[in-house]
């Protein structure tokens, strides 16, 4: 049984805008799947439809053996619960410190009078302080967010979200606002997550030289169709023009 299975899932916006077009995808617990595609191909609005920031208009996802496209309510915040997710903008409170940013990932089970008086148990903040040492930014715990560089703010978020004992992680363009070699430094703790702590990883990526480096298994998708799934490896030329058009050229990131 998969982690997750995306049956036969379509979204169209209300604008018309049709962003997927019936798409199948499993995904084995443990992997760290990248999604690639051009600009506008539908990366976003997976992620999005997996963790019900989206409704999808047809099809079903199961995820944790519960079909949360039909789940509501209490049942549903749960499941997604288990979904965390980082953004491009790392999304943080910029005021706040470190650790009432990551503290902030544990809400979901943190009453929300206890989490406006910043009252979180001894056992979230010490177990926030493991997490920041897992992304390597425990001596700035009480730091405030915004007078971290761009991919500490990064390292910030993802410790944010294993805050939420995620079995999956969806990263949508994490290194997208990043220069280089801060790309690689993010992708590093992404994959130590993945492979120290078995949190399956779901990641959308521009950069296929960054792809080859870090996915165990990657899924393209043009116009909203998946046009590709296999290894990293087997990306030869011709898939490359498939996948971004005639015209495209690999650029590296290093
Ligand atoms: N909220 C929305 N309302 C209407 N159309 C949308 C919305 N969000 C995305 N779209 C459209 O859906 C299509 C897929 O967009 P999506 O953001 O999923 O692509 P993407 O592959 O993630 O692109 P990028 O790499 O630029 O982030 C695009 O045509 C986009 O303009």
């Amino acid at each position: 049984m998969p982690l997750l299975h995306a049956e036969h899932i379509s979204k169209t916006y209300p604008n018309g805008t049709q962003a997927l077009k019936g798409i199948d995808i499993e995904v084995e617990q443990g992997e760290f799947l990248v999604v690639i595609g051009l600009s506008g191909s539908g990366k976003s609005t997976l992620l999005r439809c997996i963790n019900q920031l989206h409704t999808v208009s047809s099809g079903r996802i199961v995820f944790d053996d519960a079909e949360i496209t039909a789940l509501k309510g209490r049942r549903l915040r749960q499941a997604r619960s288990r979904i965390g997710m980082i953004f491009q903008q790392f999304n943080l409170i910029p005021r706040k410190t470190v650790l009432t940013n990551v503290l902030s990932g544990a809400l979901a089970r943190t009453p929300v009078i206890k989490s406006l008086l910043g009252m979180y148990s001894a056992e979230d903040k010490q177990k926030a302080l493991a997490y920041l040492d897992i992304v390597g930014l425990a001596q700035k715990a009480y730091v405030r967010a915004d007078n971290l560089s761009g991919g500490q703010q990064q390292r910030v978020a993802i410790a944010r979200a294993l805050m939420q004992d995620p079995k999956i992680l969806l990263a949508d363009e994490p290194v997208a606002s990043l220069d280089p070699s801060t790309s690689h430094s993010v992708m590093k703790y992404l994959q130590k997550i993945n492979q120290e702590l078995g949190v399956t990883v779901i990641c959308n990526l521009h950069f296929l030289s960054l792809v080859r480096t870090y996915a165990t298994r990657v899924i393209a998708l043009k116009e909203g169709q998946l046009v590709y799934q296999g290894a990293p490896s087997d990306i030869d030329e011709q898939w490359f023009k498939t996948i971004y058009g005639e015209d495209a050229v690999e650029v590296s990131i290093n």
